[in-house]
């Protein structure tokens, strides 16, 4: 469930009257999602979705919504935020932060194929050519900053063999990225999985979901999706998912060649950085509602795969 604060019909028309977008018709409780409360709102005129803040900065609010505004800018499939007469998107509805957006057309992929990929790989691609541009910052929260910090307070709950390699990996990572000068940066998606995507079937429908959005390190935000979208059920690559979107992303934006270097050291890393967070939530701070967290073992068999087998090798950039 995602409806932690119920809404009234007319909450909703009332609070519609701000925005230019026709007539409320109807209001209906958005079931994915996991932190905040979304609805999709109809009008006479379109198909919405508004979003209530329950948890997280609310201060970092503005950040999201220049980040939206910016890329639905450079015409990147992404909700930007809907304004309203004054120019203001970030409102307040029963005492939560609240933004409304247009709905974007299609559905999660579950396995997807490679057209799909393509599509991906083309839009992060461009999403990163524009995002080195943008003038916001956020300092990435779950950089490898916050992997040194946060990694102790889970190595309880491990097996000896798993804390040491979580301890040895983290260091490993300390002393892979102290080689290199900065990293090509920008504005990241942050956590890019299949289901923070829409596709109308092979069409990318849109970006969503944008709450951990940062700046950073690009080459972090596509290792999370390699790791997400080009992974076997056994955590190995999978050579077709991986060369296509990879391929279409270089066709965007070529990988300089510190990050070929160290692409291997940032596909563990990241898939370390979701192994972690999710036994944070399981283990040390699980959350308010009654959700069932995402399962830690993926992310550690994954992580597994990319030691024993390293990365496949990178496609050249096809310019
Ligand atoms: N702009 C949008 N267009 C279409 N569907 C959306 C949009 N925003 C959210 N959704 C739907 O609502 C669900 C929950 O949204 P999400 O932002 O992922 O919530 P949470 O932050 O709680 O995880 C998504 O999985 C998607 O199905
Ligand atoms: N998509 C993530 C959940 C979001 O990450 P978090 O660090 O903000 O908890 C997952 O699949 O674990």
């Amino acid at each position: 469930m995602a409806v932690f604060t119920p809404l009234s019909d007319a909450q909703v028309a009332a609070f519609l009257k701000r925005f230019d977008v026709g007539h409320f018709v109807s209001l209906q409780g958005v079931a994915g999602g996991t932190e905040n409360s979304t609805f999709f709102v109809t009008t006479d005129r379109c198909e919405l979705v508004l979003t209530l803040f329950e948890q997280g900065e609310h201060d970092e609010l503005p950040f999201f919504v220049d980040l939206l505004d910016y890329l639905d800018e450079h015409r990147l499939p992404v909700p930007g935020p809907v304004h309203d007469h004054e120019g203001i998107a970030l409102h307040s509805l029963s005492n939560k932060p609240a933004l409304l957006f247009p709905r974007m057309p299609g559905r999660h992929p579950e396995a997807p194929n490679l057209a799909q990929c393509q599509a991906l790989g083309d839009t992060l691609g461009r999403l990163h050519g524009v995002s080195q541009h943008f003038s916001g910052h956020r300092p990435n929260p779950r950089d490898l900053h916050w992997l040194q910090a946060m990694h102790h307070k889970v190595l309880t709950y491990l097996s000896p063999d798993d804390q040491t390699l979580m301890k040895n990996e983290v260091d490993d990572f300390e002393s892979a990225f102290s080689q290199y000068a900065e990293l090509p940066q920008g504005a990241i998606h942050g956590d890019l999985f299949r289901d923070n995507t829409l596709f109308d079937g092979d069409a990318l429908g849109g970006i969503i979901d944008f709450y951990n959005g940062c700046t950073g390190d690009l080459l972090f935000d596509l290792a999370i999706v390699i790791n997400d979208w080009a992974s076997n059920e056994d955590g190995t690559l999978n050579a077709e998912r991986y060369d296509t979107l990879l391929s279409a992303y270089q066709a965007r934006r070529p990988l300089t060649q510190d990050e070929r270097d160290v692409w291997p050291v940032m596909l563990r890393m990241t898939a370390l950085r979701y192994w972690l967070s999710r036994l944070l939530v399981v283990y040390v701070d699980p959350p308010a509602h009654d959700l069932t967290p995402h399962d830690p073992e993926r992310f550690h068999t994954i992580l597994n795969a990319r030691i024993a087998h390293g990365a496949l090798p990178l496609p050249e950039a096809d310019l």
